[in-house]
């Protein structure tokens, strides 16, 4: 297994929610968060508005997946989230050791 987290722009959450719903993910987590990448205390449009400070608002959506699944919720994730503008944000993918549901104590693949 696998967890993919995606920093995006707040505003395109539901189109990312959506593109992972369609390749059949069934369960995610979403944080509101701040950051800053490469542009730091460069201006940023968020809603119409121009930022100017070190931390804009961001999304980070968490999803623990199969292996195979990996590529195409990352293609999922890019080709919902990009703008081409700076900021669109990133994508980290690193290894989950176990998952268990808590209701039925399935656990490992059959848990996400
Ligand atoms: N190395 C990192 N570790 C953790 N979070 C990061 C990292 N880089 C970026 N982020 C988070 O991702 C958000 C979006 O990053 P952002 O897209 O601005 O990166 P960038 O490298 O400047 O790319 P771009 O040139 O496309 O703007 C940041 O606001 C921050 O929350």
């Amino acid at each position: 297994m696998k967890k993919v987290e995606a920093i995006i722009k707040p505003f395109k959450l539901d189109e990312v929610k959506e593109a992972l719903q369609e390749i059949g993910i069934q369960g995610l987590s979403v944080t509101e968060v701040k950051g800053f990448g490469r542009q730091k205390g460069h201006t940023e449009l968020y809603r119409g508005a121009e930022y100017v400070v070190d931390f804009l608002p961001k999304v980070k959506i968490e999803v623990v997946l199969a292996d195979d699944m990996v590529d195409a919720a990352v293609d999922a994730i890019v080709g919902a989230a990009k703008t081409d503008k700076i900021g669109d944000g990133k994508i980290f993918v690193s290894p989950v050791e176990q998952a268990i549901r808590i209701r039925t104590g399935e656990s490992g693949d059959d848990a996400i």
